[in-house]
């Protein structure tokens, strides 16, 4: 659970006094998340959700953030809208953190995923990208290479702690993404952490994307990337090619993916791997006493950074035909 900061009721009120939402009639922390501070807050006019920004969550980034979701609702995005106090202003401050209420999106976001989540994420990630592309703001991507060596230096005495020879293998790594990073691939605003939670159902329909704090400007096809390690992997550590060919063929049918793009996907993939590792990594070396937070499982994406660098990689599953389609043939 992630509440690393806690509200007491006279701060609450105070707060919630600067809105047009009327008395709070609860307000609980949400067991779910390691970023930042979540809380289900109840008023008299209904659901929302409060958060207050932790350490990973700049200050200097929020109107980036807010500006992105308040873009997204005009265009018919399903995600959560920043709720104003009476004076017109969204980010605020509690408790000495920056804070806002956005508001509540109905749905669960699925526990076990299914062939057809991955095959709505596809579209939905599509229609996402396609919404950004006159959003005016910028914000560069903190999590990228240099970003990645950074956190890299200030783990790597310790990582051999998670797994033996994790330090040696981000090493190598590092050297060999900085080797063959794409430089020219389409970009746009990516959200950049489109994880299982934080894409919500209702029933088999996805009703709505949530969590825009790590969104940034980088190759949009990063975010597939991305989504293809969030998703297309079992618990078991297996990569399942029937759930990643339905991801990219649906974002394909809304927005397509050029050859380089399709070129590039295993090193994305691997890059992917790369920051999700380390920033779980930095999480669990540094985990704040008496936080009430589960870190999340480095390990789990150094599997994910081996099968992307073993020979069955994703090329070998769909990205084979001359004209850059998706393949069928599974090779077994
Ligand atoms: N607008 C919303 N409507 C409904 N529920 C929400 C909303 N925003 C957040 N939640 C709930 O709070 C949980 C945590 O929110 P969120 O994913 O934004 O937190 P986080 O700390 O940034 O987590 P993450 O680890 O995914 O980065 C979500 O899984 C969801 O249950
Ligand atoms: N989605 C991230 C945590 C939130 O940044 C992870 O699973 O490592």
């Amino acid at each position: 659970m992630a509440v690393y900061t806690e509200v007491s009721d006279e701060d609450l009120s105070a707060f919630v006094a600067q809105y047009d939402l009327g008395a709070v009639l609860s307000c609980k922390g949400i067991a779910e998340g390691v970023e930042n501070s979540n809380f289900l807050l109840v008023t008299e006019r209904g659901p929302y959700i409060l958060t207050l920004y932790e350490k990973r969550t700049k200050r200097e980034d929020l109107p980036f953030f807010l500006g992105l979701m308040e873009h997204l609702a005009v265009k018919g995005v399903a995600s959560p809208l920043p709720v104003a106090g009476r004076d017109g202003v969204a980010l605020r401050e509690l408790c000495g953190r920056p804070a806002v209420i956005v508001t509540f999106l109905a749905g669960m976001w699925p526990r076990r995923v299914q062939p057809m989540h991955c095959a709505q994420l596809g579209e939905a990630l599509a229609r996402l990208h396609l919404a950004v592309a006159d959003f005016t703001m910028t914000r560069p991507n903190a999590l990228s290479l240099k970003g990645w060596h950074e956190l890299f230096a200030k783990s790597a005495d310790r990582a051999d702690e998670v797994a033996v020879g994790l330090r040696d293998t981000l090493r190598a790594e590092l050297d060999a993404l900085e080797a063959h990073w794409p430089t020219d691939l389409p970009t746009g605003v990516i959200h950049a952490d489109l994880f299982p939670d934080n894409v919500f159902f209702r029933g088999e329909t996805l009703s709505g994307l949530i969590d825009f704090y790590f969104a940034c400007n980088d190759f949009l096809a990063y975010d597939v990337a991305i989504c293809i390690n969030a998703w297309c992997f079992e618990i078991d550590g297996s990569f399942n090619a029937t759930k990643a060919r339905l991801l990219l063929a649906n974002y394909r049918k809304v927005r397509p993916l050029s050859r380089a793009e399709l070129d590039a996907l295993p090193w994305l993939c691997r890059g992917s791997a790369t920051r999700f590792l380390l920033t779980r990594l930095y999480d669990w070396l540094n985990r704040p006493p008496g936080a009430f937070v589960q870190p999340k499982d480095p390990v789990e994406y150094l599997r994910k950074l081996r099968f992307h660098q073993s020979t069955r990689s994703l090329r070998d599953y769909f990205i084979d035909d001359e004209d850059g389609t998706a393949s069928a043939a599974d090779p077994a």
